[in-house]
């Protein structure tokens, strides 16, 4: 596997602050050493640069429109480059609002993608649907070609095109949604696994079936955006939104490994590690450690040896 690392320090998809620090957390971990022992060509491209955005006053509901905006443009770049190069691309977040960016800029380099997103929450609020205005829950609306006439015009969003379509979307761990959210899955017939199918089926059957959905008609590559609060807040406390219920540790690590075996990861978003919101060291030790081994699993690593 030949990885490219991006590291996005932002926060300004939702109001907690921390999240911007996840990525320099999982690096001090060993991310890149990890992945090297275990055989990566690894690429890290660093961590990008926000400037801050002056008199970012909320447009409707929405919270710092124009800082998520130009963040996302800038990160659409970088992750382009990144697969441009040749690699599977890695985007460490910092809040989910970066899937904007990490999937557009994926998309740009390949023109059709499999969405497998993985979230406590579907974050796919529309910015008239949003109960906080805080755009790390929408980011699949701005994204999925059936939504885009729900979206107004948002000062720093103009580049933004959408550019997946609803049936290439997956969800698994869902456990908490609005109702404008229910109500957009319904009507779009979204593919997701709750906890109630993970509990109903287990792992094992939810990916068999997650993987004979997007391999439905012809075979796209993968975009896995992991969101650290799908875990349950016992292994991944450190996070701004937890829920009870969540997956265990070997039910993430079994879906990066099977995800892996596919042979079509392409990218995946690791994000929402808030290192301020552990209560010990040990809840943001476990947070990032777990953040760590899901990015193993995605490249190779498995549990056998
Ligand atoms: N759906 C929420 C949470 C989004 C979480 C984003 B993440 O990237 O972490 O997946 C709102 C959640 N909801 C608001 C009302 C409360 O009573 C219950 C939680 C929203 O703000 O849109
Ligand atoms: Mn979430
Ligand atoms: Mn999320
Ligand atoms: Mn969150």
């Amino acid at each position: 596997h030949s990885v490219g690392i991006i590291g996005a320090p932002f926060s300004k998809g939702q109001q907690r602050d921390g999240v911007q620090r996840g990525a320099d957390h999982i690096r001090a971990a060993g991310l890149v050493q990890k992945l090297k022992g275990q055989g990566c060509v690894v690429k890290d491209y660093g961590n990008l640069t926000f400037e801050d955005v002056p008199k970012d006053e909320p447009v409707g509901m929405l919270k710092t429109p124009r800082a998520v905006g130009r963040a996302n443009e800038l990160l659409a770049g970088a992750v382009q480059k990144i697969k441009s190069d040749g690699n599977t691309c890695v985007m460490l977040g910092g809040d989910h609002s970066l899937a904007i960016g990490s999937i557009s800029g994926h998309a740009a380099s390949r023109n059709e993608l499999s969405v497998l997103w993985v979230d406590a929450h579907a974050d796919i609020n529309t910015p008239l649907t949003t109960p906080t205005g805080n755009i790390h829950g929408q980011p699949l609306s701005y994204l999925i070609y059936e939504l885009h006439s729900k979206i107004p015009i948002i000062p720093n969003f103009s580049w933004l095109k959408p550019c997946v379509a609803a049936k290439d979307v997956v969800f698994i761990g869902l456990r908490d949604l609005d109702p404008g959210e229910h109500y957009i899955l319904k009507h779009l017939g979204i593919k997701a696994f709750s906890m109630t199918e993970v509990d109903r089926l287990g792992i094992a059957k939810v990916m068999e079936q997650t993987c004979d959905h997007m391999f439905s008609k012809v075979k796209k590559p993968i975009h896995l955006s992991f969101d650290i609060d799908a875990l349950d807040p016992s292994v991944s406390p450190a996070t701004g939104t937890p829920v009870a219920g969540g997956l265990t540790y070997r039910e993430g690590i079994y879906i990066t490994e099977h995800i892996c075996q596919t042979g079509l990861l392409s990218a995946v978003d690791m994000v929402e590690v808030n290192p301020n919101l552990g209560k010990t060291e040990d809840e943001i030790k476990s947070t990032v450690n777990a953040a760590v081994d899901l990015l193993l699993g995605c490249f190779g690593r498995v549990r056998e040896g």
